[in-house]
């Protein structure tokens, strides 16, 4: 079974983007991602995002697009992740899951430890940039 994901890349004014860093407690300790989650059962995957981010960040967003999804095959488990491009709207971030996050330029991106699904999510937004 493939699980649906949705996740947020969030860009702000100066171009830059936010990534959070799961903590321990989560699946993928340590690692990088663009914050989100599964989508829920008649769940339309916009919705999904929005609600996603409110729970994770504590911040309302609105999205413009969604880019392509890329299924990734986990030792245990197969996700189809659903990027979307979004900016926030309102409130201030406070971490509910996560350890960590920042806001990251596309050459400091690169250099993260990112969930290894997220990998072509990233190739694809730093490629539609040139
Ligand atoms: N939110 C999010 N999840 C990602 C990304 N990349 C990636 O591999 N994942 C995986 O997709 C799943 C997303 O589910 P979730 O965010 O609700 O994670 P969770 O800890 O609640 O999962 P769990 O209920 O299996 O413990 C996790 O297994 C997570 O490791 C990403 O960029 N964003």
């Amino acid at each position: 079974m493939v699980i649906d994901v949705v996740c947020a890349i969030i860009i702000d004014e100066q171009g830059k983007v936010l990534a959070a860093r799961r903590s321990k407690s989560m699946d993928l300790p340590g690692k990088w991602e663009f914050p989100g989650g599964k989508v829920e059962p008649f769940e339309q995957a916009e919705a999904s995002i929005i609600r996603e981010i409110k729970e994770e960040l504590d911040i309302v967003i609105q999205t413009s697009k969604s880019g392509p999804a890329h299924i990734h095959h986990y030792k245990n488990k197969s996700i189809r992740l659903i990027p979307f491009i979004c900016k926030q709207l309102s409130g201030t971030i406070s971490l509910k899951e996560h350890e960590t996050y920042g806001w990251f330029t596309s050459e400091q991106l690169k250099t993260l430890a990112w969930a290894e699904a997220d990998i072509p999510i990233l190739n694809d937004y730093i490629s539609s940039l040139t």
